[in-house]
This record gives structure tokens, C-alpha cells and sequence, in this order.
């Protein structure tokens, strides 16, 4: 066996280097000396103790918060948001300070210690999980100390806590708690005025942190009036399309924003199939809003993409595109069904996959991705906080990322986590999953990537990496 030689090791390592995202990109001057200042950041994080992405988001938030990186990667313009479901998408800051202190706001406290809203002109009946409703306003007011009484609310609508390692052993933990905030916060977000103000307030936040794009994952719920009244799926279609006109008339800069419909997997293959089959034709009334199709909840426990196969093949069927972008591979459960998905998202066409965690133990879905230029979203907060991996060092992503995989970064479920906006998802990402490979290339190749991989139509997607292009050179200049 020869001894290594000192140029073919340099050439190596210039062919690796090659290989992984943005490593292609030739920088600029100005992007070569923004290039140097970060390393030189992440470089004293990466050496600090504890170093966040190896601990639980919990409590690497306000060591985030502080870092300048992170400070840098705030002004950073990021693209869009292409992985967020719609009920946790307006910060819980937002729905705790504002929402909760509107009035006709009931609150019930149910047997498993969740608790329910409910905006009502006069007194809520009582439900099954529901006996005693209060104004909040009076049981507010009866409160000793104001923070500890909003904080509690704040600890309803969130997973965020002290003591995550202790308050959520397992992954039945986590879920278990974040359903019971989604039923929470639900009663507050299916308000009809508040549901409107929440896709406006979502949009600023994402605004604010430099996103200037959205692809919202939404249920389609009924919202409901003061009065009772109910209103069905179209109200909240129009409704999104309202605010978002509206948004980008206010802010020419936001390219705008879509719904992906979402549909539970705890429903039945027929309820699916409706589902499908009504997706198709509020596309056709809707194209500007609706860019298609998926189905959400936890994978581990729900139905399987191959149990809805016959609703799946409608739109083929019937010869219409509806696009999917489909959860799959959320799991690290390998070889079960739920690990399946991955390869059965592929082979009903998926436009993008959401999480794909599974993928990186799947050659050929993997392969199949990467050839036919199908996007993984990966959202690394939500797959810390729910449990998939602990250290963000360990994250599949990092391996995608190292092979240049078409990837994009996002926040999944900020509000259940403690967040608004994208930065702290592209944090860990560029400092966990990438270390001190990743650069000012990979930002950039993350950032034109959610508008590349977007369902925007091609002449807006165009116009939108344009004007993204010019934001990019402002932020370079001003921070090389
Ligand atoms: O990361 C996720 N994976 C799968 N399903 C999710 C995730 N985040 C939210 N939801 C699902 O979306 C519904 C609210 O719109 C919730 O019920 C939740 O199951």
C-alpha cells in the first residue's frame, strides 16, 4: 500500500467538498469575506458548552437567541416557508397576549389537564370534555400574578417546558402532549376573526425574519362566528385569499402565499377519498391558493399512504394534476409501514417530501429524490422536540446536506415550539446539521432552494429568486 500523497489528499478533499450543498456555488468577493466572519462565529459557538443542536431545543432557545450567527441568519433573506401547518402558525406569544385577552373568551379545564377556548356570545353549552366553561376575562382577573396566569396558558398551547427531557421521556410523550395543544389552540384559530387575523399575523412574523414566501398546510376547518354561525371550507379558502392579497399589496416584497389542503390520517379510506375529490375541484376554483394535497398526523400510529391508495389514484384517474406533498418518513421506526411511506410518496408522485427523516435509510427512494429533483423539507426543530433524534449533530439531514440532496429548511410547527419564523430552523441546520462544513454556499443554495422547489408558477418563481437575488447582495454587502 502506497503512502498518501499530499496532492491527491487536496484533491480529494476539493472533489468532497464539491459534492455537498452549495459547494459548487463560486462565491463573490463580498460573499468569500461574509464567508470568513461567520465561520469565525460558528467556530467559537461550535466550541462552546453546551453546544445547542446537541441539547434540547428547550434549552438551546435563549443560547440562540443570543448568538450572533443566529443574529446574522435573522437578516438573512431566506425564501419561503414551504413546511407549516396552518393552526400553529401565529406565534403563541401572539395567541396568549392578544387572542386570549379579546373578549366573549371561555375557558374549560378538562379531566387530563388540557384545556379548551371558546369565543361565545352568551353562556358555552357543556360537552362531553367540557362541564364548567369561565370567562377567562373574570378568572384573569381573579389571578394573583398576571405572568404566571398567561405563562400557564402559554404552557396549554405549546409544547415548551423547563424540564423537556423529564416531561417527555418518549416519543408518546411529546405527541401525546401536541395533540392535546392542537385541540387546545384550536378553539382559539377556528374563531373566525381570529382565524383571519392569524394567517395576517403569521405572514408578518414570517415577513419580519426575512421570509418572503408561504406554503401553508391547512385542515380547512369550519370556523365559527360569535353568534354560532358556522362557516365552511370555502369562507377560509377566500379568507386566505384575502389576507395574503392584501399582505402583498401592503408589503410588494412578499411574493404571496398557497394552502396545501391536509387531511388527517386517522380518517377513513372514504373520508379520504371525499377529501381528494373536493381537493380537486377547489383547486380548479381556487389555482391561485390551492397547491395541492397531503395527509398529516403521526405517522407511526396513523394509516399508511398505501391504505388511501385507491383515493390517492383519483386524480390520475380522473386525468387532473393535483399535486402531493406528502409527510412520509417521519419516522425511525425502520421497516414498519409507516416507514414505507417514503417510497410510496415517490410512487404517487410527490412534488416534495415533508421531513423525510426515514430517507437516509432508503438508497433507492433516496436516489429516486434525488434524480427526480423531489424536495425533502426538513424541519429539525420539530424532529428534536418530537423526539426523532436528540443531538441535531445526528440528524439525516446532515447527511443529505453533505451530498447536496435537494433539501429545504422549515419550522413546521412554530408556534407549538416556541418560535416564529424561520431563523432558528435555519440555525440548527447550518450550525448542527452542517458544522463547520456548511457556508455561505449552502445558505444560499437553502435559501433559492424553497423558492426552486415552491409550487409558485414559473414566471412568479422566476421574479421571485430575482428580487430574493437582490436582497441577498444588500445583506452580503452590508455584512462582508
Ligand atoms: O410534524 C408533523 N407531522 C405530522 N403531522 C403534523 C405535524 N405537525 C402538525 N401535524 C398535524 O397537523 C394537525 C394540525 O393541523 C395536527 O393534528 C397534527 O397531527
Amino acid at each position: 500500500m502506497g503512502m498518501p500523497n499530499p496532492s491527491q489528499r487536496d484533491l480529494l478533499m476539493r472533489l468532497e467538498v464539491s459534492k455537498q450543498m452549495g459547494g459548487d456555488a463560486a462565491l463573490t468577493p463580498a460573499e468569500l469575506r461574509l464567508d470568513g466572519k461567520l465561520q469565525r462565529l460558528k467556530e467559537r459557538e461550535m466550541a462552546a458548552e453546551p453546544f445547542p443542536p446537541a441539547v434540547h431545543f428547550f434549552k438551546a432557545r435563549s443560547l440562540i437567541r443570543a448568538s450572533q450567527v443566529f443574529k446574522l441568519l435573522q437578516e438573512m433573506p431566506k425564501g419561503g416557508a414551504l413546511h407549516i401547518h396552518s393552526t400553529s402558525l401565529a406565534s403563541a406569544e401572539w395567541l396568549v397576549k392578544n387572542v386570549t385577552y379579546r373578549p366573549h373568551c371561555y375557558i374549560c379545564f378538562t379531566w387530563d389537564n388540557s384545556v379548551r377556548f371558546i369565543f361565545s356570545q352568551r353562556w358555552p353549552y357543556p360537552r362531553w370534555d367540557c362541564f364548567y366553561w369561565q370567562l377567562l376575562s373574570t378568572l384573569r382577573a381573579k389571578a394573583s400574578d398576571l405572568n404566571a396566569f398567561d405563562e400557564s396558558l402559554m404552557r396549554h398551547l405549546t409544547l415548551v417546558t423547563d424540564d423537556p427531557d423529564a416531561e417527555y421521556p418518549d416519543q408518546n410523550a411529546a405527541w401525546s402532549k401536541f395533540e392535546s395543544a392542537f385541540i387546545a389552540s384550536a378553539g382559539l384559530v377556528s374563531h373566525a376573526p381570529v382565524l383571519r387575523d392569524s394567517f395576517l399575523q403569521g405572514l408578518h412574523e414570517l415577513h419580519q425574519d426575512n421570509v418572503m414566501y408561504l406554503e401553508l398546510r391547512n385542515g380547512l376547518s369550519k370556523t365559527y362566528e360569535l353568534d354560532g354561525t358556522v362557516h365552511d371550507k370555502m369562507w377560509t379558502l377566500k379568507t386566505f385569499q384575502d389576507v395574503t392579497k392584501q399582505f402583498v399589496a401592503d408589503h410588494p416584497d412578499f411574493l404571496g402565499a398557497r394552502l396545501i389542503i391536509a387531511v388527517h390520517r386517522s380518517s377513513s379510506a372514504s373520508e379520504v377519498k371525499a377529501a381528494v375529490k373536493e381537493a380537486v375541484a377547489l383547486q380548479k376554483d381556487f389555482p391561485d391558493v390551492v397547491a395541492g394535497f397531503d395527509l398529516v398526523g403521526r405517522e407511526d400510529t396513523g394509516s399508511p399512504l398505501w391504505y388511501f391508495r385507491d383515493a390517492l389514484e383519483l386524480p390520475a384517474q380522473l386525468g387532473v394534476n393535483l399535486p402531493y406533498f406528502f409527510h412520509a418518513g417521519e419516522t425511525d421506526r425502520e421497516g414498519t409501514e409507516a416507514d414505507q411511506n417514503i417510497m410510496d410518496a415517490l410512487l404517487f408522485n410527490t412534488s416534495r417530501i415533508g421531513h423525510g427523516y426515514a430517507l437516509a435509510r432508503h438508497p433507492l427512494a433516496k436516489e429516486m429524490s434525488r434524480q427526480r429533483k423531489v424536495a425533502v423539507e426538513v424541519c429539525p426543530i420539530s424532529n428534536q422536540v418530537l423526539k426523532l433524534v436528540s443531538d441535531l449533530r445526528n440528524h439525516p439531514g446532515a447527511v443529505l446536506m453533505s451530498e447536496g440532496h435537494p433539501m429545504v429548511i422549515s419550522s413546521d410547527d412554530p408556534s407549538m415550539f416556541g418560535t416564529s419564523g424561520l431563523s432558528y430552523d435555519f440555525y440548527q441546520a447550518f450550525v448542527g446539521l452542517g458544522g463547520m462544513k456548511a457556508n455561505v454556499g449552502t445558505l444560499k443554495e437553502l435559501a433559492r432552494n424553497s423558492l426552486r422547489y415552491s409550487s409558485l408558477p414559473a414566471p412568479l418563481k422566476d421574479a421571485g429568486l430575482a428580487a430574493w437575488q437582490r436582497k441577498w447582495d444588500a445583506f452580503v454587502s452590508a455584512h462582508s
